[in-house]
């Protein structure tokens, strides 16, 4: 019987049981496959570290935030136990035929460095911030999205009381997708994303004009916006696992600078990881459990090396090199176009 293992890695995000469970469900119910998941990541590829999945194990996790497995930012070459050598010893060891990598692009390039060191393995795209090419959506940006309208929402009700400015910090690194979402779904008066440095002129010129006509700005700002003048988004709290600068609070710098500019007085609100946490949108449980039917069928296939993608309302299968070191931002003539109503 083929015997398959499974494992989540990168930043969590809602939708991720959803996929697991799928691909258990299809695999021992449609091709007779055997799954295990490896604990933590790459982590638990390195140390052969894996927990059986089977029917029971999987029931009722799709409507589960987070990842029964767990996850890191623990790379597969990371030395002294990693590297496609031992990875090999501890897939023989508990017989595994191939490896299901559900991550983002950092994961997807790993497994593509795997893959061409000779380890059978796909992927399965995940991020909340929706920036990864080869697919038209991933699971979790959906959840993000509603989240982030919704803390829109709750303040523009406190910043319309007090007549105040209220700036929403949201997630994304290198794309301001959930920023542009949330923003536009909740009516916000002015949206920052990383692909589109704006000055604090401007930014002062949006908030007087709705002040000047009695309401109560609202500022999106993602974690990875710049002013003209920066190089690098705004990072004070040190690398991450996998040693990139860790960012957020950039929403912290832009009020006080907001109320200095224009006497509006200014509340800074960063969201952080509750856009992460939590249930799955319903959307989002239904997209990460035909990622794990698909995912089951690929490696029936063993059509190693490529990773499931939504194109349009299909699931389809592409190359890992499709998927690793292309960003999908937001394009600037959509930003535009949203622009063009700010203030
Ligand atoms: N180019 C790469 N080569 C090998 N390993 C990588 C590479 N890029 C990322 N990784 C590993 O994959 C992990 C997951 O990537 P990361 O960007 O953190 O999350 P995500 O997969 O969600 O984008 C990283 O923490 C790192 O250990
Ligand atoms: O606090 P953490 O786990 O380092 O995650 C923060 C990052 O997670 C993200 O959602 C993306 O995660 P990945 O790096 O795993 O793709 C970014 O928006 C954010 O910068
Ligand atoms: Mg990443």
């Amino acid at each position: 019987m083929a015997r398959f293992g499974i494992l989540t890695s990168g930043g969590d995000c809602p939708g991720l049981n959803a996929v697991i469970r799928g691909t258990v469900l299809q695999g021992t119910s449609v091709h007779d496959h055997e799954y295990v998941g490896f604990r933590d990541g790459f982590k638990g590829l390195v140390y052969g570290d894996a927990m059986d999945l089977d029917r029971s194990v999987v029931r009722g996790i799709s409507q589960q935030g987070g990842t029964i497995l767990g996850t890191s930012r623990f790379g597969p070459y990371v030395e002294p136990d990693g590297g496609a050598d031992n990875i090999k010893v501890a897939l023989e060891r508990l017989g595994i035929d191939g490896v299901i990598a559900i991550g983002g692009d950092g994961t997807m390039a790993a497994a593509n460095r795997l893959l061409e060191d000779g380890i059978p393995v796909v992927g399965v795209p995940k991020t909340i911030d929706n920036d990864l090419k080869a697919t038209d959506y991933t699971f979790g940006f959906n959840t993000a999205v509603e989240i982030a309208t919704e803390a829109v929402d709750r303040l523009r009700t406190t910043g319309n009381s007090h007549k105040r400015c209220m700036v929403l910090e949201v997630m994304g690194r290198h794309a301001g997708w959930i920023a542009m979402y949330a923003g536009v779904a909740a009516g916000a008066h002015a949206i920052l994303i990383p692909e589109q440095p704006e000055s604090l002129e401007q930014i002062c010129e949006w908030v007087t004009s709705v002040r000047d006509r009695g309401r109560s700005p609202m500022v999106v700002v993602a974690e990875g916006f710049k002013f003209p003048d920066m190089d690098e988004a705004h990072s004070h709290k040190g690398m991450d696992g996998f040693n990139r600068p860790r960012l957020g609070g950039i929403a912290e710098i832009l009020a006080p600078l907001i109320e200095e500019h224009t006497g509006i007085e200014t509340r800074a609100t960063v969201l952080g990881h509750i856009q992460r946490g939590g249930v799955p949108s319903a959307w989002d449980r239904v997209l990460g459990t035909r990622f794990g039917q698909a995912v089951s069928d690929l490696v029936a296939d063993r059509e190693w090396g490529k990773m499931v993608a939504l194109r349009g309302t299909d699931i389809v299968r592409v190359p890992f090199s499709e998927a690793v070191g292309h960003t999908k931002t937001v394009p600037l003539e959509y930003y535009a176009g949203s622009r063009a109503i700010f203030g």
